[in-house]
């Protein structure tokens, strides 16, 4: 959004998360300028355009848009878009980024539903191409048009979806991340090779463990768990997920995952081992 010309203040309760992103983000601005992607002015520009504060309040107050990315969990969402709503311009676009959760039930938290919609981001979403927008019922068309306008203005492309559990994307993930975690839990394969078999047969950029630790073993559980109650018995969670879950090891955040993390890399040779399973 920055890179678009937009006002970027990014919130979070977590001081330590925020200097992390802050990081993060001036490392891809970099990187864009070594790539040849962007001129070094240009990044700068975006760089004085993004801030970070610890206060929903103030950074809301006014805003025309607001990308809600916190933790997928219900209660921590509705409070978050109630509060920033009673602040935001009363013609503010109210965004959220879940991936599983209902837009429907987190506008309802909303004063004026009509303009909450979901906005739904890939990782890295610095390359990817993708954002789902999500209907939720009350969502108007011209949420939706507006809301595709501020995606053409950053380079990517939109699909609407009806709200309906998993969305197009994060349905086909879930199934495909569950069933490779079956696969290793049964010693199907190595993880490496479940990994290699998707990228190499089906071109898949990543592989469905690699891709699991990238999201998150805890956010790819809590996502099972809700399509698993509304969808049914396909979606039940592979044990070894949950086993996962209970160990901490959630992927490449806390460097540990179905495979090992040093330095932001992948340790080769990491990957979990049927005798561990
Ligand atoms: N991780 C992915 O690949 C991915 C992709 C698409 C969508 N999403 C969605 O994005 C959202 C975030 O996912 P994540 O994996 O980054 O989750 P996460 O739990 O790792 O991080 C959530 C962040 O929200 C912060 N937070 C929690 N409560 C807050 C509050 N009240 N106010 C401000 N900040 C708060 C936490 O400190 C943390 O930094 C979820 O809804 C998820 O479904 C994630």
């Amino acid at each position: 959004f920055a890179s678009a010309g937009h006002d970027v203040r990014l919130v979070d309760v977590s001081s330590e998360q925020l200097a992390k992103a802050e990081k993060t983000v001036a490392g891809i601005l970099a990187d864009g300028v070594r790539l040849g992607k962007a001129d070094e002015a240009s990044a700068t520009a975006a760089l004085a355009r993004f801030s970070t504060s610890e206060s929903l309040t103030d950074s809301a107050m006014g805003a025309d848009l607001l990308v809600e990315t916190v933790s997928e969990n219900l209660t921590i969402k509705t409070e978050v878009v109630r509060k920033a709503e009673a602040v935001m311009a009363p013609t503010g676009l109210i965004a959220t980024n879940t991936s599983a959760l209902s837009v429907t039930e987190i506008a309802a938290a909303c004063q004026d539903p009509s303009r909450v919609i979901g906005m739904h981001f890939f990782n890295p979403v610095q390359k990817m191409k993708l954002v789902e927008l999500v209907r939720g019922l009350a969502t108007t068309d011209a949420a939706v048009a507006r809301c595709r306008d501020y995606v053409a203005q950053l380079g990517k492309t939109a699909i609407v979806v009806n709200e309906t559990p998993g969305l197009t994307t994060s349905r086909m993930s879930a199934m495909a991340g569950n069933e490779a975690m079956w696969m290793l839990q049964e010693g199907a394969a190595t993880a490496e090779d479940i990994d290699t078999a998707l990228r190499l047969g089906f071109n898949h950029p990543m592989g469905p463990l690699e891709l699991g630790d990238l999201t998150g073993w805890d956010t790819r559980l809590s996502v099972l768990h809700y399509l698993h109650s509304t969808l049914g018995d396909k979606f039940r969670p592979c044990p070894l997920i949950i086993k996962m879950v209970k160990a901490g090891r959630y992927g490449r955040k806390v460097g540990w995952g179905v495979y090992r993390y040093e330095n932001g890399l992948r340790v080769p040779g990491s990957g979990l081992r049927g005798s561990q399973l």
